[in-house]
């Protein structure tokens, strides 16, 4: 037994052993040839990202030893490998939730195998409530930092024994979102004429499954939250801690309501419905961010 399971006993779905990380990794390690370089992780209704890519190896998330699966309408649960170009990818086409009732040990457990597989870039998508005033439906944050709200409140994917063949106690989280991958997205956005539906903001995690009641949203937007989601913040937590660089896109997909007397009521099916209508340009930003990167990435090593 290795010497930390041995000091802290853990309940089994609390944390995964450096051992569950190896064994899925070499399991999939072994299923295919791709050793992709870029991870994309597709947040609501946005695992369609994956279509663009070519010489595709996919795995339902049910077939994989150690990992969750998804339950959440517009999270396929398919893990898909594959090329963007030259760049080797994987896409998981859904991810977990604090919400759904996994651990945050299981909902980042994918971000540790794309690490020892070999990653080393995270494009993070999810989709959330717009609480800026100035944004709007259908607008692309490109997430410039994170509140962890839940963090606040002890439930942070790094609490518990520190494994440091991931990463130190007491990581830095004030540059989670890499600048570089920050400004090359903000120039293909301006090359794609996009600009006036692309903003940089802030996105606080809450631990969902209810929409904000309206002082809970006001109470965010006090804090500094441009919008707000239910997931993201624990895995990129994850890969900043084990070194990996990240991007994160938001799509704004509703307005948050901020006022009373407002009538529009939130639900998930119109989520799903704006994350479809913004497919094509996610699709062509993502592919983009990925070639670049990996040129940018070879250019820096
Ligand atoms: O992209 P994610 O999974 O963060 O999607 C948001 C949060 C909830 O899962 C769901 C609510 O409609 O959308
Ligand atoms: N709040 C929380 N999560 C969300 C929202 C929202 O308004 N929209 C999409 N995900």
């Amino acid at each position: 037994m290795d010497p930390l399971t041995r000091l802290y006993p853990l309940p089994e779905s609390s944390c995964c052993s450096f051992e569950n990380y190896n064994l899925t990794t070499e399991w999939l390690l072994n299923q295919t040839n791709h050793r992709p370089k870029v991870a994309v992780i597709c947040g609501s209704g946005l695992g369609l990202l994956a279509d663009v890519a070519t010489d595709k190896k996919i795995f339902r998330y049910q077939d994989i030893p150690n990992f969750p699966v998804s339950t959440v309408a517009g999270h396929e649960g398919c893990l898909v490998f594959g090329m963007i170009e030259d760049t080797p990818c994987v896409f998981m086409q859904g991810h977990f939730h604090l919400y759904e009732g996994y651990s945050l040990c299981q909902v980042t457990f994918p971000v540790r195998i794309f690490k020892l597989m070999g990653v080393e870039t995270v494009l993070v998508t999810n989709a959330s409530g717009g609480i800026c005033p100035d944004f709007k439906v259908g607008d692309i944050m490109i997430m410039k930092d994170h509140i962890n709200l839940p963090g606040f409140a002890g439930q942070h994917p790094l609490c518990g024994p520190n494994d440091e063949r991931f990463g130190i106690r007491f990581p830095c989280m004030s540059d989670a979102y890499s600048k570089d991958l920050r400004r090359l997205t903000l120039d293909i956005v301006s090359e794609l004429g996009c600009s006036n539906y692309v903003r940089e903001g802030v996105y606080c995690m809450v631990s969902g499954p209810n929409f904000e009641t309206i002082a809970e949203a006001r109470m965010l937007r006090i804090l500094g939250c441009d919008s707000v989601g239910m997931s993201t913040v624990p895995e990129v937590t994850v890969a900043k801690h084990c070194g990996l660089r990240v991007l994160g896109l938001s799509l704004i997909t509703n307005k948050v309501s901020l006022d009373y007397s407002r009538e529009e009521k939130v639900n998930h099916e119109e989520v799903l419905e704006i994350s479809k209508m913004r497919t094509e340009v996610l699709q062509k930003l993502a592919t983009m961010i990925i070639t670049r990167c990996q040129q940018q990435s070879i250019n820096t090593h």
